[in-house]
């Protein structure tokens, strides 16, 4: 991730969270009263301590001692108890705030297009998803309260030692004033190298990630060392800017402490030549030094606070830059339904496409016409755009120009769910994900029975290995399926393609991983598959080809030529060049 630019204001950021915090807004107030409460009590025990001071302990009696004493105990309990009903009064809306949030990106996540997923890496979606939505839970948890809170109680204090005298009072507030300009100077520093360190954090989140996913060719490579390397200059890197952030805080730390105490010393000095004059009690002096002593806390934990709350707002950021990605392939505004029933005419009008805008037009004006359980096989030299082209049609992406339809029904036109109901998709690479094999194939239809699973199971040629699984539908494959050879994942994935009985088939060459044995018994069970739905099938090898009715060469971004295998092997000497390269070691059969 490159250097972030100038953060915008923290508190600007937080106002963000609002729509968040608002359904908890009365309890995070009542949070804050306790808390501004327990300070209350806090700062009370010193006036009591001046009234005993220069009450009974000056008049050198005992009598009238018990009250305050009594009442000093007591806003003990009152503060403790206070401070006890603060956690309990915020642990539900945080957890709640924190659960929100996450669900919100999750969701945002699900609804965002394919080239949204290809620009961001998934190690900087998990660390936005986990770690600053922890980060903003801390805020609602401790930061942000405190943050009013302290503030308050710093006020409030100062009102008291204004109260018990009026030079002690400007003694504490001038040494305090240039905390005022530090943190605004820390403020504005921190944020910055905050921000960069929760995505240097992202960063080595994806080096993980993909280390973790790629094992396989990394070990095989021998690529392990290279990768630890790599980690290591990212651990290395994230470790400078942490360091960073240190040297920042240290300023603002030394400050924090430093001030109070020169308030403290200048009080006494204050108040000595005050008593020495008999302008001013001992009690007075004994109770301002305890509230500057009772404002240490708030004053030291200013610094922590600010951090944080950078922290936070930096988080917050980093959350509402994936929520304001926009949702570029959704439900239109006035869904039309699919054709009912279905027959499963796909047909392609003069459709553009390019992945970026002023990119490379990979799609020039294909036009071409899948009729209704007809198998068409799409061939074409590596990357002419066959795999963009039938993301096309399930709208992983949308067209740039032109026109998909299914039974004379634009898909841009359907609702998501209808046509991703109506449109089944299989994959080059077949995606397992951990958990069941009923659940991995269910996932082609959410609300498959066991029966109409085992059948599409049968259909892909998967029963038979299924089967034999220790817990049968039950088995819990690994994460991306990687406990199963490549020709049973993809079996499996193909099996989830076919289990909600789609009326259009895409496959992006899922045979691609099969032996040759396996292959034939798939192929055989697709052929009784295909003659019922419409099928477009990307195919990387003659033999694929053979399934077939009819073949479509793409070349150029467009339809070169449409005919059945053994036309186009009679009559076009680019398509029997084509053959010849896709894959040599197999016979093209005639
Ligand atoms: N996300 C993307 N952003 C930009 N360009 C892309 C993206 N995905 C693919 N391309 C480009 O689009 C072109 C078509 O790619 P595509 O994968 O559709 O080709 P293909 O015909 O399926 O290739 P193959 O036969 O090798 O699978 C290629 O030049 C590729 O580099």
């Amino acid at each position: 991730m490159e250097e972030a630019e100038q953060p915008r204001s923290a508190y600007r950021s937080l106002w963000r969270l609002g729509p968040y915090a608002r359904p908890w807004r009365r309890r995070l107030v009542l949070a804050i009263v306790a808390t501004i409460c327990a300070m209350a009590a806090g700062l009370t025990i010193p006036l009591m301590i001046q009234s005993i001071l220069d009450g009974p302990i000056a008049r050198g009696e005992t009598t009238g001692l018990i009250w305050p004493v009594l009442g000093i105990a007591l806003l003990g309990f009152a503060e403790a108890g206070l401070f006890y009903c603060r956690r309990k009064m915020l642990a539900r809306p945080t957890t709640h705030i924190e659960a929100r949030m996450r669900h919100d990106i999750y969701a945002h996540l699900q609804r965002l297009p394919v080239s949204f997923h290809d620009r961001w890496q998934s190690g900087q979606l998990l660390s936005r998803a986990v770690t600053d939505l922890s980060t903003i839970r801390g805020f609602f948890a401790f930061v942000g309260v405190f943050l009013v809170v302290n503030s308050l109680t710093l006020v409030g204090g100062l009102v008291v030692l204004f109260s018990l005298d009026f030079w002690l009072g400007l003694t504490v507030l001038i040494s305090a004033l240039p905390l005022i300009a530090i943190s605004t100077v820390f403020e504005r520093k921190y944020k910055v190298v905050a921000r960069l360190a929760q995505d240097q954090d992202g960063d080595l989140a994806t080096t993980v990630e993909e280390s973790a996913l790629g094992i396989r060719v990394l070990k095989a490579f021998g690529r392990g060392p290279h990768l630890a390397a790599k980690f290591a200059k990212q651990a290395k890197v994230l470790r400078g800017t942490e360091l960073h952030k240190v040297r920042i805080s240290s300023l603002l730390w030394g400050a924090i402490v430093l001030l109070p105490e020169i308030g403290i010393a200048g009080q006494l000095l204050v108040g000595t030549s005050g008593i020495v004059n008999g302008t001013m009690t001992v009690g007075t002096l004994v109770a301002a030094v305890t509230v500057a002593a009772y404002l240490r806390w708030p004053t030291d934990s200013i610094g922590w606070l600010l951090a944080e709350t950078n922290q936070t707002s930096a988080a917050t950021d980093r959350y509402f830059e994936v929520l304001d990605e926009p949702v570029t392939v959704a439900d239109p505004a006035d869904p039309k339904p699919p054709a009912s029933p279905p027959r499963g005419l796909l047909r392609f009008d003069n459709v553009h496409f390019r992945h970026t805008e002023g990119g490379k037009e990979i799609l020039r004006g294909v036009d071409l016409e899948v009729r209704p359980g007809e198998t068409v096989a799409l061939v074409g030299a590596t990357g002419t755009g066959k795999t963009t082209l039938t993301a096309l049609v399930p709208r992983l992406a949308d067209v740039t120009e032109g026109r998909i339809t299914i039974d004379g029904v634009n898909v841009a036109d359907m609702r998501l769910a209808d046509l991703r109901t109506l449109v089944s998709v299989a994959f080059e690479e077949p995606v397992l994900f951990s958990a069941s094999v009923r659940e991995n194939v269910a996932l082609g239809s959410t609300d498959a029975t066991d029966e109409q699973v085992w059948e599409a199971l049968r259909v892909a040629q998967a029963d038979g290995f299924v089967t034999a699984l220790p817990w049968g539908l039950d088995t819990r494959i690994g994460e991306q399926g990687l406990s199963l050879s490549g020709g049973q994942r993809q079996r499996l994935a193909l099996a989830r393609t076919i289990v909600g009985r789609p009326a259009v088939l895409v496959l992006d060459d899922p045979l691609s991983a099969l032996d040759v044995h396996t292959e034939a018994e798939v192929e055989r069970a697709l052929r009784e598959v295909l003659s019922g739905v419409t099928a477009l099938v990307v195919a990387h090898r003659p033999s694929t080809v053979q399934l077939a009715d009819r073949v479509a060469m793409l070349a150029d971004g467009r339809i070169a030529a449409v005919g059945t295998h053994s036309e186009l092997l009679a009559g076009n000497s680019a398509y029997r060049r084509l053959l010849s390269t896709l894959d040599e070691s197999e016979e093209v059969r005639a």
